[in-house]
């Protein structure tokens, strides 16, 4: 596989410091299960960022989960993209469906955020997905095709090559249901088939495309098993440091 694998973790609005201190002392414990030629990261509150910073194992990077796409301002209770860069954050999801749905985030205001987490040299993780109804009307890869194309729009091949893609099934997600990996393998081609006709070819082949959506130890080898599978986005089984470790495991065992 060309492109490096993703294992990235995003814990949403869980864990204090001092939980977050605990997950990272113990998997600093199980550092031997993390094979370097996988890449590892911990989308945290930003509450954790700088506890998990100062004690991750070194290749496990930070993430943040949002952000606001302006320098500075009056933005009572928002994050700039700056703030973030200082401190050594190199990932960040945009476009959540938790965000699009709870917080009314639109495809153009997703977009703003992805220039701006590029333009401060971190990596944008544009996260995408059907929820059940257009699942049910067969409009998934118009529905997916139609975020990534609007989330990564303004952006140069060269930053789209080293841009990530989560597909992320909002019915999949926090619910124990899984696309079936073949499913999602479908959906990640139509994805790099639309890049390559919007941007180019090396754009495709360099944009990494994580499965998110209920997944566990058990099942993130069956997706990072595609071929046009890159990763995974962890929700709930990323907290536990077992299962952080068990599934980094599993991926390794597909690179065997
Ligand atoms: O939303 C998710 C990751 O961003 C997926 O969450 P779960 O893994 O808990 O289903």
């Amino acid at each position: 596989m060309a492109r490096t694998p993703l294992l990235m973790g995003n814990w949403k609005m869980y864990k204090t410091v001092a939980e977050a201190r605990a997950f990272a002392e113990a998997l600093g414990q199980q550092s031997q299960k993390l094979d370097s030629r996988i890449e590892y990261a911990i989308c945290a509150p930003y509450t954790c960022l700088h506890v998990l910073r100062v004690m991750l194992p070194a290749h496990v990077h930070l993430g943040a989960q949002n952000v606001f796409p302006e320098k500075e301002g009056a933005y009572t209770g928002e994050i700039a993209p700056g703030m973030l860069a200082e401190f050594g954050t190199k990932f960040v999801l945009a476009g959540h469906s938790e965000r699009r749905m709870l917080f009314g985030e639109s495809d153009q205001f997703i977009n703003q955020k992805v220039k701006a987490i590029v333009a401060n040299g971190m990596t944008p993780v544009l996260c995408v997905g059907e929820n059940s109804s257009q699942k049910e009307d067969g409009v998934t890869k118009e529905v997916v095709t139609g975020q990534v194309l609007q989330g990564l729009d303004g952006l140069s091949a060269d930053e789209v090559a080293s841009a990530i893609v989560a597909y992320e099934p909002v019915w999949a997600i926090g619910s124990g249901k899984t696309a079936t990996p073949g499913d999602a393998q479908e959906v990640a081609r139509a994805i790099r088939a639309a890049v390559a006709e919007t941007w180019s070819d090396q754009a495709a082949e360099g944009l990494r495309i994580l499965y998110g959506g209920s997944v566990k130890p058990e099942n993130v080898a069956s997706f990072v098993q595609e071929s046009d599978l890159d990763g995974a986005l962890v929700g709930g089984a990323s907290l536990d440091p077992a299962s952080f470790a068990a599934m980094a495991e599993a991926i390794r065992g597909v690179l065997a």
